[in-house]
């Protein structure tokens, strides 16, 4: 771990880019979260996942996510074109290494949203990342959300709750977490607003090496 001698801050300038992981169970809003904080313009660079589930109304490829077939995305896997990558419900999502690359190259700062067994594998390769857990505020709330958002039927659902339960517990392994409280998304943009705000204040900042 290599780290400079003391924020660069103190020589005039910028603090080194943050590698950012937003993480949490499904449902819990992360999508919505990062959604808010494009729209506020927060000056991140947000990693596309690579996915071969179907688009859904109102996505976008290449914004919400990069939509690939499903031999696309296996070549990506065996040509190691992936940070991390995984099959979550019978669907491949990963993490396109060059969009991390050449965004922290750049000097800006990288937001990644990932399930929780991915950050894990994040952590692995990148443990000087800012690993942020997004709550729900109780399972019944997560619920609540997964039925509104109506793309899951009964039994998803709950095969989705059972999973949260073990991932609520991975909690400890991160560095903040956050309630996404029902009704107060912008309260969980403003805490991770927060968090990178006295993340670019250390005095000895975090090197991320990828
Ligand atoms: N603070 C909130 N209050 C009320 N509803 C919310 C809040 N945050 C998110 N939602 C709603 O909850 C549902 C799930 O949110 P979202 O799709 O962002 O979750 P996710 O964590 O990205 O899920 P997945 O990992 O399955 O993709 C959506 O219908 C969203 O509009």
């Amino acid at each position: 771990m290599t780290r400079p001698p003391h924020n660069p801050l103190l020589d005039g300038k910028a603090a080194p880019p943050l590698l950012v992981v937003l993480s949490g169970p499904s449902g819990v809003g992360k999508d919505s979260v990062l959604n808010r904080m494009r729209d506020l313009n927060f000056p991140f660079h947000f990693v596309v996942t690579a996915t071969n589930r179907t688009i859904r109304p109102g996505e976008i490829d290449g914004f919400d996510y990069h939509f690939v077939t499903t031999e696309r995305f296996e070549t990506m896997i065996e040509s190691h074109e992936l940070l991390e990558w995984a099959l979550v419900y019978g669907q491949y999502k990963g993490i396109p290494k060059f969009e991390v690359r050449q965004a922290m190259a750049t000097g800006r700062d990288v937001m990644l949203r990932i399930n929780v067994d991915g950050a894990a594998t994040v952590r692995q390769i990148a443990p000087e990342a800012v690993f942020i857990f997004l709550a729900p505020s109780s399972t019944d709330e997560l619920r609540q959300r997964l039925s509104v958002r109506r793309t899951e039927n009964t039994n998803e659902i709950e095969a989705r709750l059972a999973v949260a339960a073990t991932e609520l517990k991975q909690v400890e392994h991160f560095d903040y977490v956050v309630i996404n409280r029902e009704g107060h998304l912008d309260e969980a943009v403003n805490q991770i607003r927060a968090i990178i705000a006295a993340e670019k204040q250390r005095v000895f900042p975090r090197m991320v090496s990828l």
